[in-house]
């Protein structure tokens, strides 16, 4: 590799470094808010899931993907993975707190 390919890569990498930091701190606050959710489903005696809001998120980020000249199927697999996720933290959140009715 030569001089100005080195330089290039180095440069990219400080990118994807600075772009990968963001998506940690974007995604921490996705999930403060999805265990306010999820308190909140918990006390109430919600269901974890809820595919219809799904759904509509899904067809969303989608639309956005097109958009951006992102992969749709990797948008949709990445909010899927994200989502399977808090169902989980959901689920033991429910788990223990006692329904209000
Ligand atoms: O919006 C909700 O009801 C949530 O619980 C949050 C969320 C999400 O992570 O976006 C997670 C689970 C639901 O199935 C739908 C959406």
């Amino acid at each position: 590799m030569d001089d100005a390919a080195r330089t290039e890569l180095a440069s990219l990498r400080k990118s994807i470094d600075n772009i990968d930091a963001a998506l940690v701190h974007l995604l921490a606050e996705r999930f403060k808010c999805t265990q306010s959710v999820g308190r909140l489903k918990a006390a109430t005696g919600m269901a974890p899931s809820d595919p219809e809001r799904e759904r509509v998120q899904i067809a969303r980020l989608r639309a956005l993907a097109e958009e951006a000249e992102l992969d749709p199927a990797f948008a949709e697999k990445f909010l899927t993975f994200i989502v399977a996720e808090v169902i989980h933290h959901h689920e033991q959140i429910a788990g223990q707190t006692p329904h209000a009715e």
